[in-house]
């Protein structure tokens, strides 16, 4: 196999095209006709590089827009969720093909390059299409350029998808920094992952969930409860293994847009966190909950059914407005008064929130790295770094102590994150509850939990919080942790009293 393909033409500003659209219209003649699905999956990874754009924001606008077939649309989302996810591991195959390492390639080649080598790779696209295609896409935004991304990509295809496994893994340092640069992650964070793994005495499932990770995770919903849906009527409606308000459709898009905002896709294990802090014990009359960090408002619309069907009153809280607007958006379809408030949850008026008294039950989901879903949001792994980690814990911390001040005695906390990074999950709990001894109590999570679920949960190690996995529980990696405040009137009790 040949290492190297020699020259690329010049960085692309000196060659006169500009990264614009203007600049990929094609070429007199026709000769340079890229598909459709390959321009919208082009244009998201160029934005999500050059604008920190979100793909799973960006693309279904860019799809909309262009009004693609179904399998256009299904194509390109395939090319720009696969390309985001595998970047690490195609920046390797980029550099061994081409003998130069990625920062010396122009951007936009780069990204054409990272598509070509996905197709290649990863898909049943045929090699020459493969590479036509990409070299078209390649004279569109940097023409001097295409004669390089032609060679790299021909280079590419002459070996086997196992073969650069192998040749990417070639050189590690170590397992963590071999399963970093196979499975297409940052070492930082398969090692964080293998600790979480090892805390439950699973640090053999280390491969299953960098693999699960990679994969597109299932489009599952929520059918709110309690606001007549009949799950009988939704075409091919399948119950969720776990999450006894959950299953899987036919077209869940077209059920949730057919809805009225009463069939919601949401993640399973979201769901279960929702419903471990509104079933955790029986609700008494007249109960206040908060959500205070709500944004996008998943599980303040799922909370909302729940409050209707038991006459509770919810409060949902989110710092950035955009994002309350968004909480408002979520809980329309639900016929219940959710008051949306804008503030810094760490600084929270209860007076003015109505609660003067403090929330008889809090949902914290916290701000976190968000490394437990990186499934569904292909380009957060190569975004985070290990120093937001100590930032977003002293949030947490902080956001943990406004919570627990702001509960009735004898309310529920649930603080959850989705990221399974023991010092977002552990680390932040265990603080919290050191500064709180004698104040809060840890309740038997998992019990409450298990009790919620249509189907025993596998929740190895010991414990009394919940951490679900892609890998063995199809779910987001979400951390749940209830918490008690003390009644200064009545003794602590040890475990949780699951009902309902
Ligand atoms: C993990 S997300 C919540 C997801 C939400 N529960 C859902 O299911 O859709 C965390 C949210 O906290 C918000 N946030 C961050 N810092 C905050 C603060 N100091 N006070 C209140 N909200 C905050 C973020 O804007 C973000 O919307």
């Amino acid at each position: 196999m040949s290492r190297g393909t020699g020259g690329e033409g010049r960085d692309r500003r000196e060659s006169g095209a500009r990264s614009g659209n203007a600049s990929r219209e094609p070429q007199a003649g026709g000769a340079d006709r890229v598909s459709d699905a390959r321009l919208i999956a082009f244009e998201v990874l160029e934005a999500v590089r050059s604008d920190e754009a979100y793909a799973n924001l960006l693309l279904p606008v860019r799809l909309g827009r262009a009004r693609l077939s179904r399998s256009d649309a299904a194509f390109a989302t395939e090319l720009t969720y696969g390309t985001l996810r595998m970047q690490g591991f195609y920046d390797r195959v980029i550099e061994i093909a081409a003998g130069r390492a990625t920062t010396a390639i122009d951007a936009a080649i780069l990204d054409v390059l990272r598509l070509g080598v996905h197709q290649l790779l990863a898909t049943r696209v045929p090699t020459h299409a493969a590479v036509y295609e990409q070299v078209a896409l390649a004279r569109r935004v940097a023409p001097k350029a295409a004669g390089f991304a032609n060679a790299v990509l021909r280079t590419v295809s002459r070996t086997s998808p196992e073969a650069w496994r192998v040749l990417v893994a070639d050189g590690a340092r170590n397992v963590d920094d071999r399963l970093a640069r196979v499975t297409s992650h940052p070492t930082w964070i398969v090692r964080a992952f293998r600790t979480a793994l090892a805390r439950e005495g699973r640090a053999d499932e280390l491969e299953a969930l960098l693999d699960a990770d990679n994969a597109a995770p299932r489009v599952n919903l929520a059918v709110l409860p309690g606001l007549g849906v009949d799950e009988a009527e939704i075409p091919g409606f399948a119950p969720d293994r776990f999450s006894p308000v959950g299953g899987v459709a036919d077209d869940p898009i077209a059920t949730a847009e057919a809805s009225d905002g009463r069939v919601r896709v949401q993640d399973e294990g979201s769901q279960l966190a929702a419903l471990a802090l509104s079933r955790a014990v029986p609700v008494h009359d007249g109960e206040q909950w908060l959500d205070l960090c709500a944004g996008p408002g998943g599980k303040t619309a799922l909370l909302a059914a729940e409050a209707l069907t038991v006459g509770a009153r919810l409060v949902a809280n989110e710092m950035v407005p955009a994002r309350a607007d968004l909480v408002r958006a979520a809980v329309a379809g639900v016929p219940v008064d959710v008051d949306v408030r804008v503030a810094d949850g760490r600084e929270l008026d209860l007076a003015a929130l109505g609660a003067p008294g403090g929330f008889d039950r809090i949902l914290l989901d916290a701000p976190c790295t968000g490394l437990g879903a990186l499934r569904r949001r292909p380009e957060a792994r190569w975004r985070k770094m290990p120093s937001d980690v100590a930032e977003l814990t002293k949030l947490q911390g902080e956001l943990l102590d406004a919570a627990v001040g702001a509960l009735a005695p004898g309310g529920i906390l649930a603080y959850i994150t989705c990221s399974p990074h023991t010092a977002e999950t552990q680390g932040t709990l265990g603080a919290g509850l050191e500064r709180w001894a004698g104040r809060v109590e840890q309740l038997d999570t998992r019990a409450v939990v298990q009790e919620v679920s249509r189907h025993p949960l596998d929740l190895p190690g010991d414990g009394q919080t919940v951490q679900l996995w892609p890998h063995r529980h199809g779910t987001d990696a979400m951390f749940i942790a209830l918490l008690r405040k003390l009644d200064p009137l009545s003794p602590p009790t040890a475990t949780a009293d699951p009902a309902r």
